[in-house]
């Protein structure tokens, strides 16, 4: 439904790409071969060769044509013992492999509540930051999700995301080569209904879209308002 629908409206200067679990990359790569959908898997393995059985690895990601990996999603830091060191392993494994891992960062409820929102996601940048350095890291996507926003249906307020996400710009300007380079998606609860309101705010550069996704009619809207809000 989404290639259908893209190849015949298309979404002008939007880049969109489906991340889908591993066993699925291959059917998804003879789906998309050749069309305006990118691939990307859900995570990768630290680790680029050995004996680490059940690791997929960024090579073997790269030969089942993927161009992205998540890395650090909120859930695999919480459910998976995914540490910032480890988020930032992820991400030069990715890299090495030539993809573009999407690094995803964002706070708990306790976190934001306890007013450590722009430390945390510091801390968790400045991890990345210290595997790839100022190089490497104009190479990422970065992802604000505040892991209270995720799944829950109830996205932050326009004034939550534009604060956090001039907060890592303004950490890119001190840390990364090439600060304007790095795409900063905001992902929770995004939905057609608040797409448009959240790719207003300055420094949103996309999104990074869960439970929406899975219903075409809804990504496809997202994406059509990536594209309205494109400058
Ligand atoms: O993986 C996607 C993000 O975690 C956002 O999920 P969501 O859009 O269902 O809140």
């Amino acid at each position: 439904a989404l290639l259908g629908e893209l190849a015949s409206s298309g979404v002008a200067g939007v880049e969109c790409a489906v991340c889908v679990p591993y066993p699925y990359l291959a059917q998804a790569r003879a789906l998309l071969d050749g069309g305006v959908l990118m691939l990307g898997a859900q995570d990768v393995s630290e680790y680029a060769v050995g004996a680490y059985t059940g690791e997929v690895s960024g090579a073997m990601l790269a030969e089942f044509g993927c161009r992205y990996a998540i890395v650090g999603h909120s859930e695999r830091r919480a459910l998976f013992g995914e540490d910032d060191a480890a988020v930032g392993r992820k991400a030069a494994a990715a890299l090495a492999a030539g993809l573009t891992p999407i690094v995803c960062v964002g706070e708990t409820l306790a976190e934001r509540e306890g007013g450590v929102t722009l430390a945390v996601l510091e801390r968790q940048l400045d991890a990345v930051a210290a595997v790839l350095g100022r190089e490497a890291l104009a190479g990422v996507v970065l992802a604000y999700e505040p892991v209270w926003a995720i799944g829950s249906g109830r996205s932050a307020s326009i004034g939550q995301v534009g604060e956090a996400h001039a907060g890592i710009r303004a950490w890119l300007r001190e840390h990364c080569a090439r600060p304007a380079d790095v795409p900063i998606l905001y992902g929770g609860s995004v939905k057609p209904e608040n797409a448009a309101e959240l790719f207003s705010v300055d420094e949103v550069d996309g999104g990074l879209i869960g439970g929406a996704s899975l219903v075409a009619n809804d990504f496809l809207a997202i994406c059509r308002a990536a594209a309205d809000a494109q400058p």
